[in-house]
């Protein structure tokens, strides 16, 4: 099963893409991994500019993926059961997880609507390019958990 994981505008702090890159190279060393990013739109009203950079992030969704949404209003997960979701999707022969990280200020109704399931990693609100590498970890630690590798305490 491929991962994808989307998000909105650069990855600006250099130790944040440091975060990234660790994490996206330990996760590949379990499954194929695609980062890509939607252009953030600039200027609009809140509500345009929501929905015209959701409508960025659907277009890098190829057809047969399943969309998870990254928003603190989601529902909150223990890390052994982000673990066992993704092993359920691998085992029923889901071709491509993808996870969606919101711009900096989150998702269209229309985008949430769409999406598979929708997770929070916290009730608090991290920016939207902190997320990036917290979920990276977290889906790192999930592979570890599934094969039962000593990273997860
Ligand atoms: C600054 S937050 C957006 C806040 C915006 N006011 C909202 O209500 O969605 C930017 C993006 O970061 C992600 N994010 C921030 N905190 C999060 C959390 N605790 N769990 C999951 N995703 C989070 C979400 O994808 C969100 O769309």
């Amino acid at each position: 099963m491929k991962l994808r994981v989307l998000w909105v505008g650069k990855t600006q702090e250099e130790w944040l893409k440091r975060g990234i890159d660790e994490y996206a190279g330990r996760i590949r060393r379990y499954a194929p991994l695609e980062l890509a990013e939607a252009r953030e739109e600039k200027g609009a009203a809140e509500l345009a500019l929501r929905s015209r950079e959701c409508e960025r992030l659907e277009r890098l969704l190829p057809k047969n993926s399943r969309l998870i949404l990254l928003d603190e209003r989601g529902s909150q997960l223990t890390s052994p059961e982000l673990a066992a979701f993704i092993g359920r999707q691998r085992d029923n022969a889901v071709p491509e997880l993808a996870f969606a990280v919101g711009g900096a200020y989150g998702f269209s109704d229309a985008f949430r609507a769409r999406a598979d399931k929708v997770i929070a990693l916290s009730r608090l609100t991290l920016t939207h390019q902190m997320v990036r590498v917290v979920l990276l970890e977290q889906l790192y630690r999930a592979f570890t958990i599934l094969n039962g590798e000593p990273y997860h305490h």
